[in-house]
């Protein structure tokens, strides 16, 4: 919540007001218009935006992932032409299906993954010895640089489980483990003896595979799908169950069960996608980042002279001639108070955090435009600590605007400068025109140097580790 002063009191307001009140003091000294006129078709679109809504880009999603279940076993006996009782003969159930979640370079957003992710189960095993078919794997594609992490399932389905199990009576119990042949269920529980001795063996290999789910369910899965075509089986498929031959023994030559499949495994996983780029762009709305963005790569994000034209991450690639490439990332404006959720800055923050250069892209053209990089920098710095201190490049845009970006440059580089030594950095400030590409390969070429460093830190780093 934040403290607004009125003319007449003092208000609490939730942070999307706020954003929205803070745009619409933008929007009045943009467009020059009086408070009275608000209702405005553009600030309409505007408090649409804040709202999140007509907005496909989706970067974080909550999902359940549950692997098929294997299909039944089969009892089936052989039987011909003058074989009356022929040996038993029915197949095997399928394993179920497991979801997959795959690193792909054509997905750009999280919006097509569903909150159940259920792959198919497997075919029961039928007569004549044939096996159940497997059920199909459910793979899905995630962007490269999506985070998939476990956590608990949500306490209401937690005790829904509980209350089931509770619930379940001995002979249900047996139902979901046994099939039986037609007419034979009750003879096979009377005489007991062969039926008891399966169900001994069914529970040992039940024992070492509840084991064996509670060794895997120890480690939390955790993945970055950092590199192309990196595969992670998220809920594996539950195994099929045995068809009636798996029961035969010495005394027992025509078992009439089989068992069933089992469950395939459910996990409750969290998917938060952080955009991979050697650079992010951050400035506040009408900057010119998509710009700048459009001028130095082959993107072609949408440019207006409103506030939160962008409303999506934009990743652009800068090509050199000698065939060297870097990715920029263009994400939407931020405003004072964006680490709070005001606006649309903070949930897209995350999309610059693995950036290894940052690049402030800062209007020239207004007063005193320090203050607009002292305002980045604090809700940089308040976002994640530490953040500031990459590698960064100021990029000083609109110098076209000669009447005061002239003027305001020498001081503001020299601020700038100094708010980085503070730190003990250096930095470049470049004067650039993104709108007519002026002084473009400059500020190319210092940040391809920029990220050419970077990359040969890291590999010293990677050396020594090793
Ligand atoms: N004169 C001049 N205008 C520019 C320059 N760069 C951008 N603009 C204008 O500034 C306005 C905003 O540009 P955008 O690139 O949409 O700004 P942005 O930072 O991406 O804005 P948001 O996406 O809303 O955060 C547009 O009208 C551009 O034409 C420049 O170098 N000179
Ligand atoms: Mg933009």
């Amino acid at each position: 919540m934040l403290l607004l002063h009125s003319k007449n009191s003092t208000k609490l307001v939730p942070p999307i007001r706020a954003g929205y009140c803070y745009l619409r003091q933008f929007h009045q000294t943009l467009y020059n218009c009086e408070s009275e006129t608000r209702h405005t078709s553009r600030d309409r679109s505007l408090d649409y935006k804040l709202r999140g809504k007509g907005r496909n880009f989706v970067d974080f999603v909550r999902v359940v992932a549950r692997g098929g279940a294997g299909g039944d076993g089969c009892v089936s006996f052989h039987r011909e032409k003058y074989v009356a009782k022929g040996p038993p003969n029915g197949g095997n159930g399928g394993r179920g299906g497991s979801v997959i979640f795959k690193a792909s370079p054509d997905e750009t957003t999280l919006n097509h993954i569903p909150y159940l992710c259920a792959a198919k189960r497997g075919g029961p095993g039928q007569g004549a010895a044939r096996h159940g078919l497997s059920g199909q794997d459910l793979i899905i594609k995630v962007p490269l640089g999506t985070i998939i992490r476990e956590v608990d399932p949500p306490a209401s389905a937690q005790s829904r489980m509980e209350e089931m199990e509770q619930e379940e009576t001995k002979e249900e119990k047996l139902k979901k483990k046994w099939v039986h042949y037609p007419r034979s269920e009750e003879t096979t529980l009377a005489k007991g003896d062969f039926f008891r001795e399966a169900q001994k063996l069914m529970e040992e290999e039940e024992r070492y595979l509840r084991w064996k789910d509670r060794q895997e369910s120890q480690q939390r899965l955790f993945v970055d799908m950092e590199t192309e075509d990196q595969n992670i089986i998220a809920a594996k498929g539950g195994t099929g169950g045995y068809g009636n031959p798996h029961f035969v023994t010495t005394e027992n030559r025509s078992p009439k069960f089989a068992t069933r499949g089992h469950q395939g495994r459910a996990r409750y996983l969290e998917l938060e996608l952080k955009t991979i780029a050697d650079a992010g762009l951050v400035g506040l709305p009408n900057a010119g980042k998509s710009t700048f963005l459009s001028a130095v790569s082959n993107a072609h994000p949408k440019i207006a002279s409103y506030p939160f034209t962008t409303l999506n991450p934009y990743i652009g690639t800068v090509d050199f001639v000698d065939a060297f490439q870097l990715t920029v990332a263009d994400i939407p404006g931020l405003i004072e108070g964006a680490h709070k959720n005001i606006g649309l800055g903070h949930s897209f923050l995350r999309h610059i955090e693995r950036s290894k250069v940052l690049v402030y892209v800062i209007d020239l053209s207004v007063e005193e435009p320090w203050n607009d990089f002292r305002t980045l920098s604090k809700e940089l710095e308040a976002y994640s600590e530490g953040l500031t201190k990459r590698p960064s490049v100021v990029i000083a845009n609109k110098a076209d605007v000669t009447a005061v970006a002239k003027s305001n440059f020498g001081k503001f580089e020299k601020i700038i400068i100094e708010e980085f030594e503070k730190n003990g950095e250096t930095v470049a400030v470049v004067p650039v025109s993104a709108k007519y590409k002026k002084n473009i390969v400059k500020a190319t070429t210092i940040l391809r140097n920029m990220v050419e460093q970077n990359h040969a830190r890291e590999a010293v780093t990677n050396d020594e580790e090793l």
